[in-house]
């Protein structure tokens, strides 16, 4: 059975005081997924007096970014970090009121060990002017030789005069970009990969330049304290979940789980006349109807005057309604890649530091994960994080298990010897968009051709890689756009930063 609800009737406060306005509706909006993207769309809108409804297929919040209780234990999908310069993502934790559950550098400090030679080295920032702040560790980094490291000055020069606005950037591969300015294959291996990798989720061959540059610039380029590194210190879901919820709810949005969207219809009347036209985002439109199946059998139809679709891109060209791009079929063109991560609980501490970075090795990066998971009884838990994915992502738990052990005895000593208590793998085959060169071209932006519906995700064209500072911008993105299509108040300068 399939039950009606108009946004004004649906809605919580405020919702209402439309129904004597002769916009009647447009105050009222449906936000589709309850992704990072999704949430601060939500947000926005709500907070600048729009009714909003939020629809999320799965039974919780929080999209990618994701934990899950595994007898006592609770686990991550995958270790996520963050950087001191994704301001918007910072933004998004203060107002879920959720800073007290991360943990985040003082000064950068990344520990890099080579498993191949046995040495350790470290990546980090002294109190000095951009780019001089990462002088000493790079004239210190053990694992390039010292031409490598004159080498990699000149390369971060011309990095930092790349201008992020020039779409040229996105149709050059970063690799050859990096290898004719003389930086060797041991180079972009032991220094632009490591950083690279983890952020991108490719190599820098299979990465466009426009968005490498886009990460180490503001990464590391731009302010000297960019890159520390943040990470969450509890379960991800009691961040984009648990206080997300509380949020939205404080916010007065309604939100329904286990609710997926089958259907975006232009009401009749004018919107149906603009939906495949393009005529303009100054005709008047009835709005949209969402339908939105709740479980087996049941649904609702969700009205309101604007959507926004924060899904992922399969999923938005099958909801969008025809004429809303110009060209929809690109959607399908962006591809996606994966991310593996393998979690081992030993019965010791193997692991002295909060993370440890890997080469030599398959082993990418290393977290400790004891005290967020709640594991008890004296042992530790570590997770694993490999980007890139492509070749193990498929891989039984039982060729991992034999891979990925004895590799981390030779990364972490400490382990020889030490009993694994359990050995498991999640999997994310769709973890982020592939930043394969080109595809800068395929992202749009938020506005649609279609009024009052506009488009978020960390694949949108948010100029920043697959993140989640990626997804906090675009939602910021869209209710700013529908914001100001309905003469509100937008009040968020967190977008201008970084
Ligand atoms: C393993 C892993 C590690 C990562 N590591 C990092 C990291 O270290 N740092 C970082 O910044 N980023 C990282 N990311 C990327 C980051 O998690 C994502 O970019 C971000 O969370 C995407 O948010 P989003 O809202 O754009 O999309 P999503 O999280 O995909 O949200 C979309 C939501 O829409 C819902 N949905 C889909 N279809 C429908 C429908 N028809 N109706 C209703 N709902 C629907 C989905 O269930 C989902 O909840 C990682 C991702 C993974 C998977």
């Amino acid at each position: 059975m399939t039950t009606t609800r108009s946004g004004p009737e649906a809605g919580p406060a405020g919702a209402a005081d439309d129904g004597g306005d002769p916009a009647h509706g447009r105050r009222t909006a449906v936000v589709v997924g309850g992704g990072l993207a999704g949430v601060t769309a939500a947000l926005a809108l709500a907070d600048a007096g729009v009714a909003v409804t939020l629809t999320e297929a799965r039974p919780r919040l929080g999209g990618l970014a994701f934990s899950f209780r595994r007898g006592d234990l609770n686990v991550d999908n995958g270790q996520h970090v963050f950087l001191r310069c994704c301001t918007a993502y910072q933004w998004f934790l203060d107002r879920i009121a959720a800073r007290d559950l991360v943990t985040l550098q003082d000064r950068l400090d990344v520990p890099v060990f080579d498993a191949a030679t046995g040495r350790l080295g470290r990546i980090g920032r002294v109190a000095l002017p951009v780019p001089l702040h990462l002088g000493p560790s790079l004239l210190r980094y053990p694992h390039l030789s010292v031409r490598e490291r004159a080498s990699v000055g000149r390369a971060a020069l011309a990095l930092r005069a790349l201008d992020l606005d020039d779409p040229a950037l996105d149709r050059i591969d970063f690799g050859s970009w990096l290898a004719k300015r003389g930086q060797s294959a041991r180079t972009i291996e032991a220094l632009w990969d490591l950083v690279g990798v983890a952020t991108l989720n490719a190599t820098a061959g299979e990465s466009s330049l426009g968005l490498a540059a886009k990460v180490f610039k503001t990464g590391l380029l731009s302010e000297p304290g960019a890159a520390d590194i943040g990470w969450a210190a509890a379960p991800l879901g009691d961040l984009h979940d648990v206080r997300a919820r509380a949020a939205l709810d404080a916010a007065g949005v309604r939100v329904l789980l286990r609710a997926r969207a089958t259907g975006l219809t232009p009401l009749t009347g004018d919107a149906e006349a603009t939906a495949d036209g393009g005529t303009g985002r100054d005709v008047a439109h009835a709005g949209w109807r969402v339908d939105v199946e709740t479980g087996p059998g049941r649904g609702e139809q969700l009205t309101a005057g604007t959507v926004v679709l924060a899904v992922p891109q399969q999923e938005t060209h099958d909801l969008l309604p025809a004429g809303a791009l110009a060209e929809p079929e690109k959607l399908l063109r962006i591809g996606t890649a994966p991310i593996l991560n393998v979690h081992v609980i030993y019965d010791r501490q193997v692991l002295e530091q909060p993370f440890l970075a890997a080469l030599g090795s398959p082993v990418q990066f290393v977290f400790d994960r004891t005290k967020s998971s709640g594991l008890t009884g004296g042992g530790q838990y570590l997770a694993l994080s490999q980007s890139a994915a492509q070749d193990e992502i498929d891989l039984p738990v039982a060729e991992l298990r034999r891979r990925y052990l004895p590799e981390l005895e030779r990364v972490l000593p400490a382990s020889r010897g030490a009993g694994v208590r359990d050995f498991f793998v999640t999997r994310e085959r769709t973890a982020t968009f592939a930043p394969t060169p080109g595809v800068g071209a395929l992202r749009p932006g938020p506005a649609t051709r279609a009024p009052g519906l506009y488009l978020a995700g960390s694949w949108t064209a948010t100029g920043w890689p697959a993140t989640m500072e990626g997804a906090v911008r675009s939602g910021l993105h869209a209710s700013r756009q529908a914001l100001s299509v309905l003469g509100l108040p937008c009040e968020y300068g967190v977008l201008e930063a970084a």
